[in-house]
């Protein structure tokens, strides 16, 4: 039997924490990238003890064996484009930039080769998870500081929610006006896009939802109606996982920002109560 050749495969590594409950982390990752068609592979950084109902304890991993996990799969793999989502410790977070930094080294030396795959970029997109849904911790104290330094010089798309861009920032974020500045001062650390999403707005309860995507030359705004729900889980690992996916096909971050948040927009139309607590987004088929 001939090996099937396939360095043309869209491939994306997620770098993310075990949500048992399938509604977010790696599970959910996997599901988002399958389902949009894309080889996913996936490096688990922690284990939570989670449900529908919340996080209720986080298992953290020798960062060193996180840091092995990721290194020999990147290699192994070369996907396109890598996913981030609970990073956990300053350990990995700042093991993860070295390795980034050495892989984007390896990768010029590869352009060179006549592999066609090789001259795609590669590309990191970030989803700088913080808490939980219900508000736990899911990356240690004192990594905001290294997340900032280390972290986002490296990053081609950054997708925090409100909550994550004030942390980043240290500025309150009220309307629009806000959101605009803060993106700017993300870019200023050195990320190329900010997809910053719009949903923890204060006084939007209702009406519509603004995600805005910026980079330093171009800024779009994605607004649609704020769909009625009851607060459905893994809204934030959908969407980076769809960009990522999108961006693994090769369309541009923009193309990729549009048709992620279609995509999960549809999916919050029709959440799944597969447990006892919160409904989850990421489910089979039904928003293909
Ligand atoms: N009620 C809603 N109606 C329409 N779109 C929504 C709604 N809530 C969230 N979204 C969209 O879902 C995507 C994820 O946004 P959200 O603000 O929920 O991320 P998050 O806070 O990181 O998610 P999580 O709760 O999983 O941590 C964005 O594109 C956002 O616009
Ligand atoms: C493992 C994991 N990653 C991310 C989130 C954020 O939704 C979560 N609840 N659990």
């Amino acid at each position: 039997m001939s090996k099937r050749d396939f360095s043309e495969l869209p491939k994306v590594l997620s770098i993310a924490g075990s949500d048992p409950s399938g509604g977010a982390g790696i599970q959910a990752d996997l599901k988002v990238m399958a389902q949009l068609d894309v080889y996913g592979a996936a490096a688990v950084t922690a284990l939570t003890r989670q449900t529908t109902r919340g996080v209720h304890h986080i298992y953290a991993l020798e960062p060193d064996w996180v840091l092995r996990q990721i290194e020999e799969v990147l290699y192994d793999l070369k996907p396109r484009v890598v996913k981030t989502g609970m990073l956990q410790s300053p350990a990995i977070l700042q093991g993860l930039a070295k390795i980034w930094r050495a892989y984007q080294e390896e990768y010029r030396s590869l352009l060179d080769s006549d592999c066609s795959d090789n001259e795609q970029e590669r590309r990191l997109v970030i989803d700088p998870v913080m808490h939980s849904g219900t508000g736990i911790s899911l990356l240690d104290e004192g990594s905001l500081r290294l997340f900032r330094e280390e972290l986002l010089p490296l990053t081609t798309v950054l997708t925090p929610n409100i909550p994550e861009a004030e942390a980043f920032t240290g500025m309150r974020i009220k309307n629009m006006e806000d959101m605009e500045k803060a993106a700017g001062l993300l870019l200023d650390c050195g990320v190329q896009w900010v997809l910053l999403k719009g949903g923890h707005l204060p006084g939007q309860e209702e009406g519509e939802i603004v995600d805005l995507l910026c980079s330093h030359d171009e800024s779009y705004a994605f607004a649609g109606p704020r769909i009625p729900y009851q607060d459905p889980h893994g809204t934030g690992c959908t969407l980076a996982s769809a960009l990522a996916s999108y961006m693994a096909q090769n369309y541009s971050v923009r193309e990729s920002a549009a048709s992620a948040i279609t995509w999960v927009r549809r999916a919050i139309e029709k959440p799944l109560q597969v447990g006892t607590g919160r409904p989850v987004v990421c489910q089979p088929a039904l928003v293909k």
